[in-house]
Protein backbone atom coordinates (compact mmCIF):
# COMPACT_ATOMS: atom_id res chain seq x y z
CA UNK A 1 0.00 0.00 0.00
CA UNK A 2 2.51 2.17 0.95
CA UNK A 3 5.54 2.89 -0.79
CA UNK A 4 7.44 5.17 1.41
CA UNK A 5 10.38 3.55 3.81
CA UNK A 6 9.68 4.42 7.15
CA UNK A 7 11.97 4.30 10.06
CA UNK A 8 10.60 5.25 13.45
CA UNK A 9 12.49 5.61 16.52
CA UNK A 10 11.14 2.94 19.34
CA UNK A 11 9.48 4.11 22.63
CA UNK A 12 12.46 3.14 24.74
CA UNK A 13 14.56 6.02 23.01
CA UNK A 14 11.77 8.66 24.06
CA UNK A 15 9.43 7.55 26.84
CA UNK A 16 9.42 3.72 27.84
CA UNK A 17 12.43 2.75 29.96
CA UNK A 18 11.83 -0.10 30.71
CA UNK A 19 11.27 -1.96 27.70
CA UNK A 20 9.39 -5.05 29.14
CA UNK A 21 6.76 -3.40 30.77
CA UNK A 22 4.44 -1.80 28.30
CA UNK A 23 4.09 2.18 28.21
CA UNK A 24 1.13 3.33 29.95
CA UNK A 25 -0.40 6.81 29.48
CA UNK A 26 -3.12 7.92 31.71
CA UNK A 27 -5.45 10.89 33.25
CA UNK A 28 -8.93 12.46 32.87
CA UNK A 29 -10.52 12.94 29.42
CA UNK A 30 -10.40 16.77 30.15
CA UNK A 31 -8.47 18.76 32.25
CA UNK A 32 -11.47 20.07 34.24
CA UNK A 33 -10.00 22.29 37.15
CA UNK A 34 -6.50 22.65 38.00
CA UNK A 35 -6.70 20.71 41.56
CA UNK A 36 -8.50 17.87 39.59
CA UNK A 37 -5.81 17.63 37.28
CA UNK A 38 -2.71 17.37 39.45
CA UNK A 39 -4.39 15.57 42.22
CA UNK A 40 -5.00 12.98 39.58
CA UNK A 41 -1.10 13.77 37.81
CA UNK A 42 -0.25 12.97 41.48
CA UNK A 43 -2.43 9.50 42.52
CA UNK A 44 -1.11 8.19 38.98
CA UNK A 45 2.46 9.66 39.45
CA UNK A 46 2.05 6.53 42.12
CA UNK A 47 1.42 3.62 39.87
CA UNK A 48 4.35 4.52 37.54
CA UNK A 49 2.87 5.66 34.49
CA UNK A 50 5.22 7.10 31.50
CA UNK A 51 3.12 10.28 30.87
CA UNK A 52 -0.45 12.13 32.00
CA UNK A 53 -2.78 12.80 29.45
CA UNK A 54 -5.47 15.26 29.70
CA UNK A 55 -8.08 17.26 27.07
CA UNK A 56 -7.89 20.88 26.51
CA UNK A 57 -9.83 20.85 23.26
CA UNK A 58 -12.81 18.60 23.55
CA UNK A 59 -13.74 17.48 20.21
CA UNK A 60 -17.40 16.60 21.14
CA UNK A 61 -20.48 15.33 18.73
CA UNK A 62 -22.61 17.82 19.49
CA UNK A 63 -22.62 21.52 20.38
CA UNK A 64 -23.57 22.46 24.28
CA UNK A 65 -21.55 19.75 26.05
CA UNK A 66 -18.50 20.57 27.64
CA UNK A 67 -15.64 21.17 25.09
CA UNK A 68 -13.25 21.19 27.51
CA UNK A 69 -11.40 24.34 29.02
CA UNK A 70 -9.46 25.42 26.12
CA UNK A 71 -6.75 28.58 26.78
CA UNK A 72 -7.96 28.54 30.53
CA UNK A 73 -6.26 25.07 30.97
CA UNK A 74 -2.98 25.88 29.11
CA UNK A 75 -1.49 26.91 32.48
CA UNK A 76 -2.36 23.97 34.41
CA UNK A 77 -0.02 22.24 32.34
CA UNK A 78 3.02 23.45 34.16
CA UNK A 79 1.70 23.17 37.60
CA UNK A 80 0.81 18.86 36.94
CA UNK A 81 4.46 18.53 35.41
CA UNK A 82 6.16 20.61 38.33
CA UNK A 83 3.58 18.28 40.63
CA UNK A 84 4.72 14.97 39.14
CA UNK A 85 7.62 15.22 37.02
CA UNK A 86 6.28 13.37 34.41
CA UNK A 87 5.45 14.46 30.77
CA UNK A 88 2.04 16.01 29.55
CA UNK A 89 0.15 14.92 26.75
CA UNK A 90 -2.89 16.26 24.89
CA UNK A 91 -4.63 16.45 22.24
CA UNK A 92 -4.40 19.23 19.12
CA UNK A 93 -6.86 19.51 16.35
CA UNK A 94 -5.16 22.96 14.68
CA UNK A 95 -2.16 24.51 14.11
CA UNK A 96 -3.26 26.99 17.10
CA UNK A 97 -3.47 24.20 19.21
CA UNK A 98 -0.09 23.06 18.49
CA UNK A 99 1.54 26.88 19.00
CA UNK A 100 -0.51 26.75 22.53
CA UNK A 101 0.31 23.73 23.79
CA UNK A 102 4.32 24.01 22.34
CA UNK A 103 4.50 27.58 24.57
CA UNK A 104 2.78 26.20 27.26
CA UNK A 105 5.03 23.13 27.53
CA UNK A 106 3.03 19.80 26.50
CA UNK A 107 5.48 17.02 26.04
CA UNK A 108 3.37 15.21 24.30
CA UNK A 109 1.01 16.12 21.40
CA UNK A 110 -2.10 13.23 19.78
CA UNK A 111 -3.76 13.60 16.82
CA UNK A 112 -7.65 12.39 17.13
CA UNK A 113 -9.51 10.19 15.28
CA UNK A 114 -11.97 12.90 13.98
CA UNK A 115 -8.09 15.26 12.55
CA UNK A 116 -6.83 11.86 10.97
CA UNK A 117 -9.60 11.23 9.06
CA UNK A 118 -9.29 14.70 7.20
CA UNK A 119 -5.84 14.81 5.48
CA UNK A 120 -6.30 18.68 4.88
CA UNK A 121 -6.25 19.07 8.57
CA UNK A 122 -3.54 17.05 9.29
CA UNK A 123 -1.62 18.47 6.72
CA UNK A 124 -1.85 21.92 8.19
CA UNK A 125 -0.56 20.36 11.58
CA UNK A 126 1.84 18.80 9.97
CA UNK A 127 2.96 22.02 8.32
CA UNK A 128 3.21 23.73 11.93
CA UNK A 129 5.23 20.72 13.35
CA UNK A 130 7.79 21.25 10.80
CA UNK A 131 11.02 21.90 12.67
CA UNK A 132 9.47 20.98 15.96
CA UNK A 133 10.85 17.94 17.76
CA UNK A 134 7.64 17.24 20.00
CA UNK A 135 6.53 12.96 20.08
CA UNK A 136 3.01 12.46 18.02
CA UNK A 137 0.62 9.99 18.64
CA UNK A 138 -1.89 9.59 15.89
CA UNK A 139 -5.52 8.30 16.70
CA UNK A 140 -7.07 6.02 13.98
CA UNK A 141 -9.53 7.42 11.86
CA UNK A 142 -12.92 7.18 12.97
CA UNK A 143 -14.12 5.01 9.76
CA UNK A 144 -12.14 1.57 9.23
CA UNK A 145 -9.86 3.08 6.39
CA UNK A 146 -5.76 1.80 7.15
CA UNK A 147 -4.64 4.44 4.16
CA UNK A 148 -6.37 7.68 5.98
CA UNK A 149 -4.41 6.19 9.54
CA UNK A 150 -1.06 5.57 7.62
CA UNK A 151 -1.73 9.18 5.29
CA UNK A 152 -1.45 10.87 8.80
CA UNK A 153 1.10 9.04 9.87
CA UNK A 154 3.34 9.84 6.69
CA UNK A 155 2.50 13.41 6.76
CA UNK A 156 3.57 13.96 10.37
CA UNK A 157 6.42 11.74 9.25
CA UNK A 158 7.64 14.32 6.41
CA UNK A 159 7.24 17.12 9.08
CA UNK A 160 10.35 15.58 10.40
CA UNK A 161 8.87 13.93 13.62
CA UNK A 162 10.58 10.41 14.04
CA UNK A 163 8.97 9.52 17.60
CA UNK A 164 5.31 8.54 16.72
CA UNK A 165 3.41 6.16 17.87
CA UNK A 166 -0.26 5.28 16.52
CA UNK A 167 -2.90 5.01 18.75
CA UNK A 168 -5.74 2.40 18.05
CA UNK A 169 -8.95 3.73 19.64
CA UNK A 170 -11.02 1.78 17.64
CA UNK A 171 -13.87 2.62 14.61
CA UNK A 172 -17.25 4.09 14.22
CA UNK A 173 -19.95 1.96 13.42
CA UNK A 174 -23.81 1.94 12.29
CA UNK A 175 -23.78 -0.94 13.98
CA UNK A 176 -25.03 -2.20 17.19
CA UNK A 177 -21.63 -3.37 18.85
CA UNK A 178 -20.71 -4.95 21.75
CA UNK A 179 -18.15 -1.62 22.31
CA UNK A 180 -18.52 1.63 21.37
CA UNK A 181 -16.25 1.68 18.99
CA UNK A 182 -15.91 -1.37 17.14
CA UNK A 183 -11.77 -2.48 17.76
CA UNK A 184 -11.49 -3.84 13.99
CA UNK A 185 -8.09 -5.51 15.56
CA UNK A 186 -7.51 -6.89 11.99
CA UNK A 187 -6.69 -3.22 10.76
CA UNK A 188 -4.42 -2.44 13.78
CA UNK A 189 -2.33 -6.07 12.84
CA UNK A 190 -2.02 -4.86 9.08
CA UNK A 191 -0.47 -1.44 9.93
CA UNK A 192 2.09 -3.64 12.19
CA UNK A 193 2.58 -5.78 9.40
CA UNK A 194 3.31 -2.83 7.06
CA UNK A 195 5.03 -0.96 9.73
CA UNK A 196 6.74 -3.70 12.06
CA UNK A 197 8.57 -0.46 13.79
CA UNK A 198 5.69 1.45 14.57
CA UNK A 199 4.80 1.61 17.82
CA UNK A 200 1.05 1.09 19.03
CA UNK A 201 -0.77 1.54 21.42
CA UNK A 202 -4.32 0.39 22.65
CA UNK A 203 -6.82 2.84 23.72
CA UNK A 204 -9.04 0.56 25.69
CA UNK A 205 -11.38 3.61 26.91
CA UNK A 206 -12.32 4.85 23.70
CA UNK A 207 -12.74 1.25 22.42
CA UNK A 208 -14.89 -0.11 25.04
CA UNK A 209 -16.41 3.01 25.97
CA UNK A 210 -16.85 1.39 29.99
CA UNK A 211 -14.92 0.78 32.84
CA UNK A 212 -16.04 -2.63 33.25
CA UNK A 213 -14.48 -3.79 29.86
CA UNK A 214 -11.34 -1.68 29.92
CA UNK A 215 -9.46 -4.68 31.42
CA UNK A 216 -10.72 -7.48 28.64
CA UNK A 217 -9.81 -4.47 25.91
CA UNK A 218 -6.35 -4.19 27.91
CA UNK A 219 -4.91 -7.25 27.97
CA UNK A 220 -6.66 -8.34 24.36
CA UNK A 221 -4.23 -5.46 23.21
CA UNK A 222 -0.90 -6.76 25.02
CA UNK A 223 -1.71 -10.23 23.52
CA UNK A 224 -1.40 -8.77 20.33
CA UNK A 225 2.29 -7.06 21.13
CA UNK A 226 0.59 -3.40 21.38
CA UNK A 227 3.27 -1.32 23.17
CA UNK A 228 1.64 0.45 25.36
CA UNK A 229 -1.88 1.75 26.47
CA UNK A 230 -3.74 4.82 27.14
CA UNK A 231 -6.68 4.42 29.80
CA UNK A 232 -8.44 7.42 30.69
CA UNK A 233 -8.62 8.00 34.85
CA UNK A 234 -10.64 10.52 36.59
CA UNK A 235 -10.59 10.50 40.51
CA UNK A 236 -14.65 10.89 40.60
CA UNK A 237 -15.66 9.34 37.31
CA UNK A 238 -18.97 8.99 37.87
CA UNK A 239 -19.33 13.12 38.01
CA UNK A 240 -16.48 13.55 35.05
CA UNK A 241 -17.29 16.49 32.42
CA UNK A 242 -17.52 14.02 29.91
CA UNK A 243 -16.90 10.15 29.04
CA UNK A 244 -18.01 9.63 32.08
CA UNK A 245 -18.76 5.94 31.76
CA UNK A 246 -15.20 5.09 30.40
CA UNK A 247 -12.71 6.85 32.70
CA UNK A 248 -11.78 4.63 35.68
CA UNK A 249 -10.12 5.58 39.23
CA UNK A 250 -6.48 5.45 39.81
CA UNK A 251 -7.07 2.70 42.47
CA UNK A 252 -9.14 0.75 39.66
CA UNK A 253 -6.43 1.61 36.99
CA UNK A 254 -4.01 -0.04 40.07
CA UNK A 255 -6.01 -3.09 39.73
CA UNK A 256 -6.32 -3.18 36.33
CA UNK A 257 -2.67 -2.77 35.60
CA UNK A 258 -1.78 -5.24 38.27
CA UNK A 259 -3.99 -8.21 36.75
CA UNK A 260 -2.83 -7.16 33.08
CA UNK A 261 -0.29 -10.52 31.60
CA UNK A 262 1.97 -9.22 29.97
CA UNK A 263 3.45 -11.94 27.42
CA UNK A 264 6.57 -11.95 25.34
CA UNK A 265 6.94 -12.48 21.93
CA UNK A 266 8.95 -15.56 21.81
CA UNK A 267 10.45 -17.91 24.49
CA UNK A 268 14.06 -18.93 24.74
CA UNK A 269 13.50 -22.14 26.44
CA UNK A 270 14.56 -24.77 24.02
CA UNK A 271 11.22 -26.99 25.02
CA UNK A 272 8.97 -24.65 24.46
CA UNK A 273 10.89 -23.96 20.93
CA UNK A 274 10.44 -27.50 19.73
CA UNK A 275 7.02 -28.36 20.79
CA UNK A 276 6.25 -25.35 19.07
CA UNK A 277 8.14 -26.15 15.73
CA UNK A 278 6.44 -29.62 16.04
CA UNK A 279 2.84 -27.89 15.93
CA UNK A 280 3.60 -25.90 13.37
CA UNK A 281 4.99 -28.86 11.05
CA UNK A 282 1.54 -30.35 11.52
CA UNK A 283 -0.04 -27.13 10.48
CA UNK A 284 1.91 -26.95 7.46
CA UNK A 285 0.59 -30.47 6.81
CA UNK A 286 -2.90 -29.69 7.27
CA UNK A 287 -2.33 -26.70 4.95
CA UNK A 288 -1.56 -28.13 2.23
CA UNK A 289 -4.23 -30.85 2.54
CA UNK A 290 -6.47 -28.12 3.35
CA UNK A 291 -5.48 -26.13 -0.23
CA UNK A 292 -5.79 -30.05 -2.11
CA UNK A 293 -9.40 -30.22 -1.26
CA UNK A 294 -10.07 -26.31 -1.99
CA UNK A 295 -8.30 -27.12 -5.53
CA UNK A 296 -10.93 -30.61 -6.01
CA UNK A 297 -13.95 -27.98 -4.96
CA UNK A 298 -12.44 -25.44 -7.24
CA UNK A 299 -12.36 -28.17 -10.08
CA UNK A 300 -15.65 -29.26 -9.66
CA UNK A 301 -17.13 -25.94 -9.72
CA UNK A 302 -15.25 -25.16 -13.19
CA UNK A 303 -16.54 -28.74 -14.22
CA UNK A 304 -20.38 -27.28 -13.39
CA UNK A 305 -19.77 -24.02 -14.94
CA UNK A 306 -19.13 -25.84 -18.19
CA UNK A 307 -21.80 -27.90 -17.83
CA UNK A 308 -24.34 -24.12 -16.85
CA UNK A 309 -22.88 -23.33 -19.98
CA UNK A 310 -24.00 -25.64 -22.60
CA UNK A 311 -27.25 -25.59 -20.70
CA UNK A 312 -27.45 -21.93 -21.03
CA UNK A 313 -28.34 -21.44 -17.56
CA UNK A 314 -26.98 -18.56 -15.24
CA UNK A 315 -24.08 -18.95 -13.29
CA UNK A 316 -25.25 -17.94 -9.66
CA UNK A 317 -27.98 -20.12 -8.05
CA UNK A 318 -30.01 -18.39 -5.15
CA UNK A 319 -31.44 -21.66 -4.24
CA UNK A 320 -28.05 -23.67 -3.58
CA UNK A 321 -26.73 -20.46 -2.43
CA UNK A 322 -28.95 -20.40 0.35
CA UNK A 323 -28.74 -23.94 1.25
CA UNK A 324 -24.71 -23.97 1.14
CA UNK A 325 -24.41 -20.32 3.99
CA UNK A 326 -27.46 -22.16 5.97
CA UNK A 327 -26.01 -25.80 6.01
CA UNK A 328 -21.99 -25.16 6.37
CA UNK A 329 -22.28 -23.26 9.41
CA UNK A 330 -24.56 -25.37 11.30
CA UNK A 331 -22.25 -28.37 10.09
CA UNK A 332 -19.40 -26.04 11.36
CA UNK A 333 -21.12 -26.01 14.99
CA UNK A 334 -21.34 -29.44 15.60
CA UNK A 335 -17.83 -29.42 14.57
CA UNK A 336 -16.83 -26.86 17.51
CA UNK A 337 -15.82 -24.67 14.54
CA UNK A 338 -16.78 -20.86 15.04
CA UNK A 339 -19.88 -20.81 12.88
CA UNK A 340 -19.68 -16.91 11.81
CA UNK A 341 -15.99 -17.56 10.92
CA UNK A 342 -17.26 -20.33 8.77
CA UNK A 343 -19.95 -18.57 7.45
CA UNK A 344 -17.86 -15.71 6.07
CA UNK A 345 -15.15 -18.52 4.45
CA UNK A 346 -17.83 -19.87 2.13
CA UNK A 347 -19.46 -16.22 1.16
CA UNK A 348 -14.95 -15.77 0.24
CA UNK A 349 -15.26 -19.36 -1.90
CA UNK A 350 -18.70 -18.80 -3.11
CA UNK A 351 -17.08 -15.93 -5.04
CA UNK A 352 -14.24 -17.23 -6.24
CA UNK A 353 -16.36 -20.17 -7.31
CA UNK A 354 -18.90 -17.58 -9.52
CA UNK A 355 -15.76 -15.55 -10.51
CA UNK A 356 -14.39 -18.84 -11.66
CA UNK A 357 -17.71 -19.64 -13.64
CA UNK A 358 -18.16 -16.47 -15.21
CA UNK A 359 -15.08 -16.85 -16.60
CA UNK A 360 -15.89 -20.29 -18.00
CA UNK A 361 -18.64 -18.70 -19.59
CA UNK A 362 -17.04 -16.13 -20.63
CA UNK A 363 -14.31 -18.40 -22.68
CA UNK A 364 -16.91 -19.76 -24.88
CA UNK A 365 -17.66 -16.06 -26.04
CA UNK A 366 -14.58 -15.44 -27.18
CA UNK A 367 -14.57 -18.58 -29.22
CA UNK A 368 -17.48 -18.38 -30.36
C1 LIG B 1 -21.30 -24.54 -8.09
C2 LIG B 1 -22.42 -23.90 -8.39
O1 LIG B 1 -22.45 -22.53 -8.79
C3 LIG B 1 -22.46 -21.43 -7.87
C4 LIG B 1 -21.47 -21.72 -6.85
C5 LIG B 1 -21.81 -22.42 -5.71
C6 LIG B 1 -20.75 -23.00 -4.81
O2 LIG B 1 -19.60 -22.54 -4.86
O3 LIG B 1 -21.05 -23.97 -4.09
C7 LIG B 1 -23.17 -22.54 -5.37
C8 LIG B 1 -24.16 -22.00 -6.16
C9 LIG B 1 -23.89 -21.22 -7.37
O4 LIG B 1 -24.15 -19.87 -7.11
C10 LIG B 1 -23.76 -24.53 -8.34
O5 LIG B 1 -24.66 -24.06 -9.00
O6 LIG B 1 -23.87 -25.53 -7.61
Amino acid sequence: MSKQKLTFNPLSAWINKDEKKPLIISGPCSAETEEQLVNTGLALKKLNVSAIRAGIWKPRTKPGTFEGNGAAALPWIKSVKEATGLPFATEVATPQHIEEALKYGADILWIGARSTVNPFTVQDMADALKGVDIPVLIKNPINPELALWIGAIERIYNAGIRNIAAIHRGFSTHRKTKYRNEPLWGIAIELKTLFPDLPIIGDPSHITGKRTAIYEASQKALDLNYDGLMIESHLDPDNAWSDAAQQVTPAALEQILAALKTRQTTSDDAMFINHLEDMRHQIDDVDRELLEILAQRMNIVEKAGEYKREHNVTVFQQDRWSEIFKTRPEWAEKMKINKDFVAEMFKLIHTESIRLQTEVSEREKIKA
